[in-house]
């Protein structure tokens, strides 16, 4: 492929906008998708995005628009869109009849309806386009902000990957190429749900040393899964994997770590869920996640009280007392 001249951002919440941005400082021409006509029109005409990225003006102008049309015949898309609605904005796209470049998947999540990473959700839609996969430690405030941010694209060819990099390097945005599609993938859907994890510790208010040691055997089961999946060594302790843990798992700034937060306090997932509220996709992804580790034969006590925290309403308490009571195991291998 050659240089990437227009990047085609599907997606204008929090993190479409400051990838929308983060291209447009990157020099690339840049048409902005937004469903929602007032957002289209607030990133036009008062360079804002109140809803998502609220009191923040952008210097950069991003061309918005709500017709799939005019953006989809560009060099690259980006797909930044929840991780549930993968399936239905990449058909959405492939009637427009003009896909041309490749796809790079923002999303972090796992298709709950099959279980399948969305590489494989975008091999199905719209076979014969090129994946990416962009992820890594990055709040979409503070991308907007122009902080200082790393991430991890990958591809399936070194050459689509350091184009997808250079389309996107500026000052304050560093690209770091993978040919780990799959790897790329993993950290970010497991992270979302060991952030929950570790917000209803700090909820409970059960102490620093707790929290450091749920993202520690939190990394554990990502490790095991992405290891049980195929994915790279380098990935897994690489920015997608554990650089991205260590952000969800230690900020409140994470909507993950917050909803988890809530239910430590005492507030029920059904609560929080039917209440609305920011997006948490590792409240979508953590039983899905759970059955895709049973697929490989991984054992992911975390995810798995997760998963009940949000189907079935396990309190805090009992989950501390299942992760608890669980028989000793060995932190290393050939014991
Ligand atoms: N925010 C962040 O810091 C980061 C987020 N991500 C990931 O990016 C993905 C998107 O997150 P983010 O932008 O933050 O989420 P937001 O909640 O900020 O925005 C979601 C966007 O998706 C749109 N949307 C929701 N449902 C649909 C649908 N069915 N069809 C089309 N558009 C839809 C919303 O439109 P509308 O306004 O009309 O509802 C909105 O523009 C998630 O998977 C997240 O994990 C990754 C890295 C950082
Ligand atoms: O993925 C993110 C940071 O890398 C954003 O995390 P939250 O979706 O939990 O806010």
């Amino acid at each position: 492929m050659g240089a990437i001249k227009t990047v085609g951002v599907i997606g204008g919440g929090a993190w479409g906008t400051a990838l929308a941005l983060t291209a447009a400082r990157a020099g690339r021409e840049v048409r902005l998708w937004a469903r929602d006509p007032g957002t289209v029109s607030d990133i036009r005409s008062k360079r804002q995005n109140p809803r998502y990225l609220p009191k923040i003006t952008f210097d950069e102008e991003l061309a918005a628009t709500g017709s799939l049309d005019e953006v989809a015949d560009a060099d690259a898309l980006l797909l930044v869109t929840p991780a549930q609605t993968t399936r239905a904005m990449l058909a959405a796209l492939k009637k427009t009849g003009k896909v041309r470049g490749p796809v790079v998947l923002c999303a972090k999540g796992i298709e709950q309806s099959s279980g399948k990473l969305l590489s494989k959700v975008l091999a199905e839609e719209l076979p014969g386009v090129e994946p990416g996969v962009l992820s890594g430690p990055s709040f979409a405030d503070d991308v907007a902000r122009g902080l200082p941010t790393a991430v991890t694209v990958a591809a399936n060819s070194a050459k689509t990957a350091l184009s997808l990099c250079e389309a996107l390097q500026s000052p304050c945005f560093r690209p770091y190429a993978s040919i780990d599609i799959l790897g790329t993938q993993i950290g970010g859907a497991l992270k979302n749900v060991l952030a929950i994890a570790c917000g209803a510790v700090v909820g409970r208010k059960l102490g620093a040393s707790a929290q450091a040691a749920l993202t520690a055997r939190g990394f554990a089961e990502l490790s095991r899964l992405g290891t049980a999946m195929g994915a790279q060594g380098e990935t897994l302790t690489g920015l997608s994997g554990l650089g991205d843990l260590v952000l969800t798992c230690s900020s409140s700034q994470s909507r993950n770590f917050s909803f988890g937060l809530r239910l430590g306090e005492g507030f029920m997932a059904s609560e929080l869920i039917s209440a609305g509220g920011k997006l948490a996709e590792g409240a979508y992804s953590a039983r899905v996640a759970v059955k895709l580790a049973r697929k490989h034969d991984v054992e992911v006590p975390i995810c798995e009280t997760v998963a009940k925290m949000i189907d079935e309403d396990l309190t805090i308490d009992d989950a501390l007392n299942t992760l608890m009571a669980r028989p000793l195991k060995s932190e290393t291998a050939g014991l």
